[in-house]
């Protein structure tokens, strides 16, 4: 392995899809690896602590956030989201790639970092804002009051849309996954050719000396 793991960020208003679609990559692709957020946010029913999300106390979250022990943090609809920062720079020295289900502040904070990976960003568009709100209807695990505060807040996340390097409308599911493989797929041809080419290079200058 001469290459680090990509970071692939995914953001989109609340109930465009980016759950479902990074699910759908991960059953494509055993080596890619979720970053599990933690969150003050409650588990909704079903949610495994550990799994979708570390479930943790406000304290803990800022006493993890001095600790410098968070990758980027953000608050989202009144609660703390933040990305562990241990395991992307672990999966990173493995060469594995990291998904990132995150909002455009935490988008802008994982680019920013000085973790001097490949980051590749995706936004997902949802095909109308009414199709959005049915959505996150179907979904089944938010109140009404929940689902209408991100609603509210969905046109303040589109806004962010031009930051991201590819823009994808989930309108049918399996094209988006599609368009998602074909993005890595490429990217990681990138990543490999750059990491690659910069061995050849350094031999053909020893070989020169
Ligand atoms: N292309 C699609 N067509 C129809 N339904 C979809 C499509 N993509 C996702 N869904 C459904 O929309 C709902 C919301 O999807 P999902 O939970 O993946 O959104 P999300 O962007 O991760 O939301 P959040 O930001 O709140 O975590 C789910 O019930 C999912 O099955
Ligand atoms: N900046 C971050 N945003 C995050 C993170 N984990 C999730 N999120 C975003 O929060 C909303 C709501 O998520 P939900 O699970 O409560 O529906 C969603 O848009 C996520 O992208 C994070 O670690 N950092």
């Amino acid at each position: 392995m001469d290459h680090t793991g990509l970071l692939i960020i995914l953001s989109s208003p609340s109930g465009a899809g980016k759950s479902t679609l990074a699910r759908r990559l991960m059953d494509w692709d055993d080596s890619l690896r979720f970053s599990v957020s933690a969150t003050t946010r409650p588990p909704r029913p079903g949610e495994v602590d550990g799994e979708h999300y570390y479930f943790i106390a406000p304290d803990a979250f800022r006493d993890m956030v001095r600790a410098d022990q968070m990758l980027e943090h953000a608050e989202v609809f009144g609660n703390l989201y933040g990305s562990p920062r241990e395991p992307v720079e672990k999966a990173m020295r493995e060469g594995r790639d990291t998904i990132f289900d995150v909002d455009w502040q935490g988008g802008q904070q994982i680019r920013a970092s000085a973790l001097g990976g490949h980051v590749v960003s995706i936004f997902v568009l949802p095909p109308s804002l009414p199709e959005l709100e049915r959505r996150l209807r179907a979904r089944g695990q938010d109140s009404d009051e929940v689902i209408a505060g991100r609603m509210q807040k969905s046109r303040a996340e589109i806004s962010h849309w031009a930051e991201y390097d590819y823009v994808l409308i989930n309108d049918d599911l399996d094209r988006t996954e599609a368009d998602l493989r074909a993005i890595l797929t490429a990217e990681r041809l990138r990543r490999d050719r750059r990491a690659g080419l910069g061995a050849f290079v350094k031999k053909l200058m020893e070989d020169d000396a």
